[in-house]
C-alpha cells in the first residue's frame, strides 16, 4: 500500500473534570492524531502521549517531532502494518509515536479491505464490560459521590487512583459504602518496597489487583512485594513489550497485566502480550490513556480478545469529554459495543475535528 502523505494534527480536548493521579492532574488533553492518506483509504491513529513526560518518557511535542523527523521518513514504499513495524524498529523507544503511525497504516489498510479491527485482531465478543478509573479527590465524601455516579451509569468495575496519604482510607470508605463492588487500585509507581507494610493493609479489602505500586524499572522489587501481598500485582508502566511481560511473569512480578497499545508500540505488540500472558494463565485487561473515540474504538476491539478477562478502563466518551471528536461511545448495560465497520470503525466528525484543531502539519513522502 502506497502512503501518499501523513497529517500530524493536534486537537485540544478539555476534560469534564480534573483527573488527578499520583504524578499530576490533567484538566485537558493535547492530543496528537495521525492521519495516513493512501490511494484507497485514509487511516487514523491516536498518540496517547500526554503533554508532559510524567507517565512515561514520551510527551506529545516530542512524539510529533520524532514522527516528523524520523518515523514518517522511514515508512516503506509498499507499507503494511508488519513492514511499518520492522521499518521503525531501528529507532529506540518512542513507542507511543510508533503506535499512532502503525495504527493509522493498519486502519487505512483494513478500511480499504473492508475488514474491521475486531475481526482482524481476533475479537471473541461483540461487546465488552467496562470499568472506570477514578482520580484522587480532595475528600472522601467527594470520592464516594463520584463512585456512586459511575455505578449508577452502569460501570462494572471501579479503579481508584492511590498515592501515599490517599490509599487505605478511601478504599475502606468505598468498601463500606458500596459493599463488594469489583474494585482495584492504581498507584502509578508512587510507592517503594519500604511501603510494603502499608500496601499490605489493602489486603483486607478483597481488591481485584493493585496496579503498578512500584517504579517502572522495579521488576525484582515487584516480585518481592507480590510475595508479601495477598492482592494480585498488576503491571502497567513496567510492561512495554511481550518480552517485558514474559520477564515479569518469569520473575513473579505480575499476575495480571494492563495492556495499553500506545505504551507497547501498537496493536500487534499488544496482541503478542495478550498471547504470552494467555499462554501462562495470566489475565490481561485493556488500560486507557484518556483516548478520544479514535483510540477508544481500537481499544474496545482489542478488549474483545479472549484473554481480556477483566473489565478494562474502556469507559464511555462522556467519562472524560463532553463532546468527543468522534460520535460518542456510550455505555449500554455496563458494556461498550465493538465497532463493526471497516478499520477502527469510527472517524472524526469533520466539524468537531476542525473545532478542536490547534495545529495541522502535512508530511509528504
Ligand atoms: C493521564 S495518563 C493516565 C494513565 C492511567 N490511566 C487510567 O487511569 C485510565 C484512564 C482512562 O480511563 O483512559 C493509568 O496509569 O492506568
Ligand atoms: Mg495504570
Amino acid at each position: 500500500m502506497r502512503i501518499e502523505a501523513v497529517e500530524l494534527r493536534r486537537i485540544a480536548m478539555p476534560l469534564v473534570a480534573p483527573f488527578r493521579t499520583s504524578f499530576g492532574t490533567e484538566t485537558a488533553r493535547d492530543v496528537l492524531l495521525v492521519r495516513v492518506v493512501t490511494p484507497d483509504a485514509e487511516g487514523w491513529g491516536e498518540c496517547v502521549a500526554i503533554a508532559d513526560p510524567l507517565y512515561s518518557p514520551e510527551y506529545v511535542e516530542g512524539a510529533q517531532d520524532v514522527l516528523r523527523r524520523f518515523l514518517i521518513p522511514a515508512l516503506p514504499e509498499d507499507a503494511d502494518e508488519y513492514r511499518v513495524e520492522r521499518a521503525l524498529e531501528p529507532f529506540k523507544g518512542h513507542r507511543m509515536a510508533k503506535a499512532a503511525l502503525g495504527t493509522a497504516v493498519l486502519d487505512a489498510r483494513l478500511r480499504a479491505a473492508g475488514e474491521s479491527f475486531g475481526r482482524y485482531l481476533g475479537a471473541a465478543r461483540e461487546r465488552v464490560p467496562c470499568g472506570v478509573s477514578v482520580g484522587i479527590m480532595d475528600s472522601v465524601p467527594e470520592l464516594l459521590d463520584a463512585v456512586a455516579g459511575y455505578l449508577d451509569e452502569g460501570y462494572v468495575r471501579i479503579k481508584l487512583k492511590i498515592e501515599p496519604g490517599w490509599d487505605v482510607e478511601p478504599v475502606r470508605a468505598v468498601r463500606e459504602r458500596f459493599g463488594d463492588v469489583p474494585l482495584q487500585v492504581d498507584a502509578n509507581a508512587a510507592y517503594t518496597l519500604a511501603d510494603a507494610r502499608r500496601l499490605k493493609e489493602l489486603d483486607a479489602f478483597g481488591l481485584l489487583l493493585i496496579e503498578q505500586p512500584l517504579g517502572d524499572e522495579d521488576l525484582v522489587q515487584h516480585a518481592e512485594l507480590a510475595r508479601a501481598l495477598a492482592t494480585p500485582v498488576c503491571l502497567d508502566e513496567s510492561i512495554e513489550s511481550a518480552a517485558d511481560a514474559a520477564a515479569a511473569i518469569a520473575l513473579g512480578a505480575a499476575s495480571v497485566v494492563n495492556v495499553k497499545p500506545g505504551r507497547v508500540g501498537g496493536y500487534l505488540e499488544a496482541r503478542r502480550i495478550h498471547d504470552v500472558c494467555r499462554a501462562h494463565g495470566v489475565a490481561v485487561w485493556c488500560g486507557g490513556m484518556l483516548e478520544t473515540g479514535i483510540g477508544r474504538a481500537a481499544n474496545v476491539a482489542l478488549a474483545a480478545l479472549p484473554g481480556f478477562t477483566l473489565p478494562g478502563d474502556t469507559s464511555a466518551s462522556r467519562r472524560y469529554y463532553a463532546r468527543d471528536v468522534t460520535e460518542p461511545f456510550e455505555l449500554d448495560g455496563g458494556h461498550l459495543e465493538v465497532p463493526r465497520g471497516p478499520g477502527v470503525g469510527v472517524r472524526p466528525v469533520p466539524e468537531r475535528l476542525e473545532e478542536f484543531t490547534t495545529s495541522s502539519e502535512w508530511v509528504t513522502l
